[in-house]
């Protein structure tokens, strides 16, 4: 046995074996350690090996779903092996087969899959051709069926990662992977990723003459991302992977793009201490569907660049508010009866993936026929109250499906099936001759045994004589011990019990055997008409992924109307221009965890491009820096936002450097990690993108990080022109406003009052008076007797005026919260002087248009006139 074990386990390879064994799953050697670790199983010994005992751990069968999902979530990949040959006529072990791979990123079984999020699994290969290298990414949601690919410069790789943000990421063994993505790596061997061999596999598997069919022909690098990928999945697999119908390229430039860091920093399906919930997500999820929230969370991953798409979610979700509110007595609206039919509908999409890899569940085909008894309600919704939004007529037509499918469940699934197809059940009753009748036999035995036993009793004149049946000794006639000699001679005894003697007759043991074959042959029956079934219903799988693609959407568009409505949101303008104009503006979580929210606006135009930020901590700044990106966001997926009006034009990228933290691990320091996404920034950020930087410069000392932040600023404004919220601490920064076009100075206001400082939230012109710091800390619950030493020397520095080593914005006198910035800004240091002229000299040089010797020439004379 072992002997068949080492074999199978080479097989498994990495992945832990889970190998058959009468009711259990038994672990050997390290995966037995391994897993005994991971599932807190007992570790015990099976005979030895090299004269050292065997390390064995197990798992009841039919507890394994719940091992696992704890296996999977852990990043592990399991082989399972079953028992494929016959206890009864081998010789030897029992054959066994590794009969399914589960690995994080293949995942189809309901138990396994989280309700609302996708896992999915993707594969990358970097390519060079001549002189350029290519990243090529393939991507697949095996619960629904999509597949895509993309390529990409390396840089871009990590943004697309997690933009993609798959739960196992395959790679060459070759290839190291650098990315920080919290994934399971597989690496496979180089081979896997051949262009030839790709291309074969996906012309085979698609059925077409040419990747080109994909608009893939000058994409190698995807293709064979895509190859290896369709190999890997289809290995995980027993069933052909039917719903795998088509490759759709995803396009660079259509979505914004969102880097990494700020997908985290915005908080869009995670906070930033790694909690789901409060998140952009968790407020706009009103979805009744599972499919519509997994759909939402794709969207707010996938802000779009296009106006066109943009505008015509808008419309959906204006024409499902507006029906609302033209008949505002209407007790019902028809986003409520919308919502009232969702409801009622399950994972239609994950449901058809499981038809096509034939692993769907009786229940789970009962629910599908009872959606679709659902759908012509929602369909007659979707006409008539919103007949003329082209986006809403589109996908009611989507949610008609053939006539067939519906009748084929209809008549073939039983009301109430049964968990599983061998408990017997599923069929419904009349749907084949044949089934019902070998379910008479082996049911209706009870007017035979009546008429058996009444028959008895006559003829043996035993009157208590009884005829029953049970589990253990099947048919059986009993009589009380102190009859049992009265019986006939062809009356043989099967059982002795204390006061009674159980009898077989060969008429009841004929009967016998027919009913307990009837009830074997009707199970076996049953079995092969639930594959008709399948069978049936396998050429519908496209129809009905389309189906649950549209009812996704239905669900998020109705979602989206729903949270407009509860909270006043409004349809932003759309324009082709890169502006972000916002009128009383609101942080779209945060207005809902907070009494009364202070609306802000907000003016970026290219005229207008820079806002400087300052304000007491506590002020809001962060706050106010991430609800103008939220609304950007939520505007370019196409919902209503959180404003009295917003005029919000293409953006190519939303960038956010907002307070880092250590990367221990990546072992880089805050302030490293401050200028490498800086750095980032500087290299990509063009004249269409948003950019927010949240006190850079603070993680090093004041002159250096003041410095640092005046020419990033001055090169976001002059040499970048990105529509940027820069908030500083930094007094001198302020001053840009006055030298450089396209700067202005805003403020968060805060007051004094006798209990303390008060914050007022609000965002006002020209930059902030003082810094309020020791309020805030007092209010912090400092003790008082640090407070009044803070104070004073508080008063001691601003006595030495510039001399102050705090080069802070909050150094500067006191002015009056409208007063212009040129009027109170002392003028610069010494150093900070240095520093600019530095800058200015760095800024005037354009090294494309020197030679070598001109450019060692210049860097002497920089070196000669500001060391
Ligand atoms: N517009 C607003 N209306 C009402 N409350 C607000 C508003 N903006 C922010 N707040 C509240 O003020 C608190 C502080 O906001 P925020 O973190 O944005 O301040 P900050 O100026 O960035 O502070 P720091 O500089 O210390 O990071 C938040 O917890 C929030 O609840």
């Amino acid at each position: 046995m072992m002997r068949q074990y080492l074999t199978l386990k080479k097989q498994a390879g990495k992945h832990l074996l889970l190998y058959r064994m009468g009711d259990f799953y038994e672990l050997f050697y390290d995966d037995a350690e391994r897993a005994a670790r991971m599932l807190n199983l007992t570790l015990t010994k099976r005979g030895s090996s090299a004269g050292e005992p065997i390390p064995m751990a197990g798992v009841p069968f039919h507890s394994l779903e719940g091992y696992l999902a704890r296996l999977v979530a852990l990043g592990e990949s399991i082989a399972i092996c079953e028992q494929i040959g016959d206890p009864a006529t081998s010789k030897g072990p029992v054959e066994r087969q590794i009969v399914r791979l589960v690995t994080p990123g293949t995942l189809t079984d309901d138990a396994l899959l989280p309700a609302k999020a996708d896992r999915l699994i993707a594969a990358m290969w970097h390519a060079r051709l001549g002189r350029e290298h290519r990243v090529g990414l393939a991507w697949m949601n095996l619960a629904n069926g999509s597949f895509q690919v993309t390529e990409c410069a390396p840089e871009m790789l990590e943004s697309e990662l997690y933009r993609v943000a798959p739960a196992e990421l395959l790679h060459a063994e070759k290839q190291n992977v650098s990315s920080q993505l919290d994934c399971t790596l597989s690496s496979l061997p180089d081979w896997h990723f051949e262009l030839d061999a790709a291309n074969r596999l996906l012309l085979k598997h698609f059925e077409i003459d040419s990747v080109a069919s994909f608009g893939m022909a000058d994409m190698p690098a995807a293709t064979c991302a895509a190859g290896a990928l369709l190999y890997y999945v289809s290995q995980t697999q027993s069933q052909a992977l039917s719903h795998i119908q088509a490759i759709r390229v995803d396009q660079a430039g259509e979505y914004v793009v969102l880097d990494p860091v700020t997908r985290k920093n915005l908080e869009l399906t995670r906070t930033l201490s790694g909690e789901d919930s409060p998140t952009l997500f968790s407020t706009l999820d009103h979805c009744h569907t599972p499919m519509g929230s997994r759909l939402l969370r794709h969207w707010l991953h996938h802000p779009l660049r296009d106006n066109a798409e943009v505008l015509a979610r808008q419309q959906a979700i204006a024409a499902l508010l507006d029906d609302a509110q033209a008949d505002p007595l209407q007790v019902r609206t028809g986003l409520d009866a919308l919502q009232q039919v969702l409801r009622r509908l399950p994972d239609v999409e994950r449901i058809a993936t499981r038809i096509a890899l034939r692993s769907v569940r009786p229940r789970e085909l009962a629910s599908l026929r009872d959606a679709l008894a659902q759908l012509p309600a929602l369909v007659a919704v979707l006409q008539t109250s919103f007949v003329s939004t082209g986006r809403l007529e589109h996908l009611a037509k989507l949610l008609v499906l053939p006539q067939a499918l519906s009748d084929c469940l209809a008549q073939a699934i039983a009301p109430e099936p049964a968990l599983q197809v061998r408990d017997g059940g599923v069929i419904a009753q009349g749907f084949d001759e044949e089934l019902d009748t070998l379910r008479r036999l082996a049911s209706d035995s009870g007017d035979f045994l009546l008429e058996l036993e009444a028959r008895e009793r006559t003829r043996t004149g035993i009157p208590n004589l009884k005829v029953e049946y049970n589990r253990v000794h099947g048919f059986f006639i009993e009589v009380s011990k102190g009859q049992a000699d009265k019986v006939p001679v062809d009356y043989r005894r099967r059982q002795t019990l204390k006061n009674a003697e159980r009898f077989i007759t060969p008429e009841l043991k004929e009967w016998e055997d027919k009913v307990l074959s009837a009830k074997d042959r009707s199970l076996a029956r049953e079995k092969w008409l639930f594959e008709q079934v399948l069978d049936v219903l396998n050429p519908h799988v496209p129809a009905l992924s389309e189906c649950a693609r549209a009812l996704a959407q239905v669900d998020v568009l109705a979602s989206l109307a729903e949270h407009a409505r509860r909270n006043d949101w409004v349809a932003p303008e759309l324009s082709s221009a890169p502006e972000i104009t916002i009128e009383a503006g609101r942080h779209p979580v945060v207005e809902n965890s907070i009494e009364r929210f202070t609306p802000n606006d907000c003016e970026l135009t290219p005229a207008r491009r820079m806002l400087l930020i300052t304000g007491p901590n506590m002020g809001g700044k962060s706050t106010y820096m991430r609800q103008v990106a939220l609304i950007a966001l939520l505007a370019r997926t196409g919902s209503f936002v959180p404003a009295k009006q917003a005029r919000i034009g293409e953006l190519d990228r939303i960038f956010t450097r907002i307070g880092a933290a250590d990367d221990l691990a990546g072992g880089r320091s805050t302030f490293m990690m401050e200028m490498t996404e800086t750095a980032a920034i500087l290299a990509a950020s063009t004249s269409q993108s948003l950019v927010l930087m949240d006190e850079i410069g603070r993680g090093t000392s004041t002159y250096d990080g003041l410095a640092l932040a005046w020419a990033i600023a001055h090169r976001l404004l002059s040499h970048n022109l990105s529509l940027t919220l820069f908030a500083t601490h930094y007094f001198e920064i302020t001053r840009l406003a006055a030298q450089v076009e396209g700067a202005a100075n805003v403020h968060l206001a805060a007051t004094d009052s006798a209990g303390g400082i008060v914050f007022l939230h609000e965002v006002r012109p020209g930059p902030a008076s003082r810094s309020y710091g020791i309020q805030v800390a007092q209010r912090a619950g400092i003790p008082a007797s640090v407070i009044r030493h803070a104070t004073r020397e508080l008063a001691q520095l601003e006595a030495q005026g510039e001399s102050t080593p705090q080069l802070d914005l909050f150094s500067a006198p006191p002015v009056e919260d409208t007063v212009e910035p040129e009027a109170s800004v002392p003028a610069p240091s010494e150093q900070l002087q240095k520093a600019l002229a530095l800058h200015e000299a760095f800024a005037s040089i354009d090294p494309d248009q020197l030679s070598p010797r001109e450019a060692h020439a210049l860097l002497y004379q920089l070196l000669q006139d500001h060391a």
